[in-house]
């Protein structure tokens, strides 16, 4: 998909890998709707971007994603606001904590919800335009974060998603293309400092750190935002499980199937064997 001229929903977009992929598709042409649970962020982002790329791009929604109600309104005010929705970029995420079904509520549930709505929004059968929805995962989603379980059950939910509605069989219907990203560790507020406030958070401050240190060090977030540039172009990408790492940069976790996953013959597909 080229991007001048769609419009984007991104999630978490206040800071971060959101901000670079907000900053990346404005920069390219295209508008975006920011929505951030941080008001304060969010709006002094939004109002740096716009004084770069013009007020009429972006616009900023305070949504909470865990909150069914205010998702389901910040994606009609983006629709309606700018006329179009192609492209839903669902970023939010948080780190491994103590309240888990919080960590499963933004990580996993509500980019459930993202998906769904950027799903009606967007799909061909619900008379949309057809588009693309990312899921930001992670390396998690593909391996086990061993500091992080809860984190890592999270991640693996996302990829299998994206998985899933990247399949034939939702595709044919939607004209929507699913997929997930998943970089490895990457230099944003995410990361827990060197130094941890207590021994126990210590030991996992130094696991994680030297885990990092051995794969190369922490990616920048303009890494992970070339691998999502080149996602986003590739109209040949659905059900794509893109992996950026320090040690190989941007490459595809391969798949039985062809990425596909079980073979789906749909009713197109059908019709032309
Ligand atoms: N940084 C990394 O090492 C790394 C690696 C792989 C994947 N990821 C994933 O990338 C995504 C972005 O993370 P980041 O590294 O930019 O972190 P970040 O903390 O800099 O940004 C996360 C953003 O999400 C927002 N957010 C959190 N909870 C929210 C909620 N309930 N509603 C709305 N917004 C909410 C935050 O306010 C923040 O702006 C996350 O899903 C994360 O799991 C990060
Ligand atoms: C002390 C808490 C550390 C929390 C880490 C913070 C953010 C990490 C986000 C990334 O999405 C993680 C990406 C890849 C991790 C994959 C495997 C790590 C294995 C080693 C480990 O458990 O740290």
């Amino acid at each position: 998909m080229q991007l001048r001229g769609k419009v984007a929903l991104v999630t978490g977009a206040a800071q971060g890998l959101g901000r670079g992929f907000t900053e990346a598709m404005l920069h390219r042409g295209a508008k975006v709707a920011l929505l951030d649970i941080k008001v304060l962020e969010g709006r002094k982002t939004t109002k740096e971007l716009a004084s770069k790329y013009g007020p009429d791009k972006v616009l900023f929604l305070p949504c909470d994603v865990t909150d069914k109600g205010q998702m389901k309104s910040a994606f009609q005010q983006a629709s309606s606001h700018f006329g179009q929705l192609d492209i839903v970029v669902n970023n939010a995420g948080v780190t491994e904590q103590e309240n888990w079904d919080m960590v499963l509520d933004i990580n996993l549930r509500s980019v459930i919800h993202g998906t769904l709505l950027g799903l009606d929004h967007m799909g061909t059968d619900k008379g949309g335009g057809g588009g693309l929805i990312i899921n930001i995962a992670s390396m998690a989603g593909l391996i086990a974060m061993f500091i992080g379980p809860v984190y890592t059950a999270t991640k693996h939910g996302v990829v299998g998603l994206s998985r899933s509605f990247g399949t034939p069989f939702h595709f044919d219907r939607s004209g929507v293309r699913v997929c997930a990203i998943c970089p490895t560790m990457t230099d944003t507020a995410i990361q827990p400092p060197r130094v941890a406030a207590t021994p126990e958070e210590q030991l996992k401050a130094d696991a994680h750190w030297a885990y990092t240190d051995s794969q190369g060090g922490l990616l920048q977030v303009s890494e992970v935002v070339d691998g999502f540039l080149q996602l986003v172009e590739d109209d040949s990408k659905n059900g794509a499980v893109m992996r950026i790492t320090k040690q190989k940069g941007v490459d595809y976790q391969p798949y039985g199937g062809g990425g596909q996953g079980v073979p789906y013959a749909t009713r197109k597909t059908r019709s032309k064997l």
